[in-house]
């Protein structure tokens, strides 16, 4: 087949939404070939699966590929084009999951007919995006990009138990059930931070629960953690949340839902385009997790390089 002749892909992950995708997708399909043509769509079977998907489809030819799913779907596309050797193959989003952090960055209103819309509008845009390297649960090496934030401290905690509650109450009841959880578990983390911005490099010691490497502005399902942030700046915002005292860290991770938090004790924000951190107390290692654009992949210590303009979006 010519490159020319190969369809869009649609990469479905038919477990998002809290399992709607799966029943919903069939009555999406006419839809969404009426307003973007024939399409090739293929259902994820298991994690990882997309980043395959996405991968072949890139090197196929395909002239677009679009994620239909949640963050963590998109996430997986985005991993598979830019892994390729094709990553200048556009990707897009239709939003069906019970998170959508990285769609209100986008501010596609949730409906079939604005993803659709702003897919065939054909208007495309550069965004950066971040490369990880830190160690994953296997003790292996790990490398993954990230569109929207790496967080490191109790969001992978809070994620782990996200993975194992039902999303039947929405989103929103499944994160805070979870960060109770973890909020429980989770241990304070004392950082050796090695920061730069436009090749300054400064070392920083940093104490926190909770510390947000963030393109995007928004992660657990709404919380405006980088109200400052911008996907295509060229810099990361790293927002770090302390407290003299979980209570006290758990009253200013309130605020963060209206983007409140910044300036409050125990918050710093520092911008960069580099960063490396580690754990000096190892009693904290088990439980300081990594959350990369809501999946938990992994633990310290982390090395992160901002990307610049390395993603096309289409839409
Ligand atoms: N067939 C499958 N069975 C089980 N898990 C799957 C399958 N296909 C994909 N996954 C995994 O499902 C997870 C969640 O996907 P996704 O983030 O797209 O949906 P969501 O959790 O509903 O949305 P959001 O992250 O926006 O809240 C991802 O880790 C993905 O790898």
């Amino acid at each position: 087949m010519s490159r020319a002749a190969v369809r869009p892909l649609l990469v479905v992950n038919p477990r998002s939404g809290g399992g709607r995708t799966g029943q919903t997708f069939a009555a999406m399909l006419a839809p969404i070939e009426a307003a973007l043509g024939p399409v090739q769509s293929s259902f994820t079977e298991r994690t990882g699966h997309a980043i395959e998907l996405a991968r072949d489809a890139a090197r196929a030819g395909a002239p677009f590929i679009v994620a239909v799913g949640g963050d963590g779907t998109f996430n997986e596309v985005v991993n598979g084009v830019l892994s390729s050797g094709f990553p200048e193959v556009p990707v897009a989003i239709i939003g069906q999951g019970t998170g959508g952090d990285f769609l209100r960055v986008l501010g596609v209103e949730h409906r079939l007919d604005r993803y659709l819309a702003a897919i065939t509008s054909g208007r495309t845009r550069r965004i950066d995006v971040g490369r990880a390297r830190y160690t994953t649960h296997e003790g292996t090496p790990g490398e993954r990009y990230f569109v929207n934030i790496l967080s490191a401290g109790m969001g992978g905690l809070v994620d782990q138990y996200v993975a194992s509650t039902s999303r039947a109450l929405g989103g929103k009841a499944a994160y805070f059930g979870s960060s109770l959880r973890a909020l429980a578990r989770c241990r304070e983390g004392r950082l050796r931070t090695s920061l730069s911005l436009n090749g300054e490099t400064s070392e920083h010691r940093i104490a926190t629960y909770m510390i947000a490497i963030c393109n995007g502005r928004y992660f657990g399902s709404g919380m405006k953690v980088a109200p400052m942030a911008e996907i295509d700046d060229g810099r990361f915002e790293v927002v770090s949340i302390g407290g003299a005292s979980k209570v006290a860290f758990a009253m200013t991770s309130q605020r963060i839902y209206k983007g409140e938090h910044l300036g409050k004790p125990g918050v710093q924000h520092l911008p960069c385009d580099k960063i490396f951190m580690d754990l000096e107390n190892e009693d904290a290692r088990s439980v300081f997790l990594i959350d990369l654009d809501g999946e938990p992949v992994g633990v310290l210590p982390l090395e992160i390089d901002l990307v610049p303009q390395a993603l096309v979006l289409r839409g």
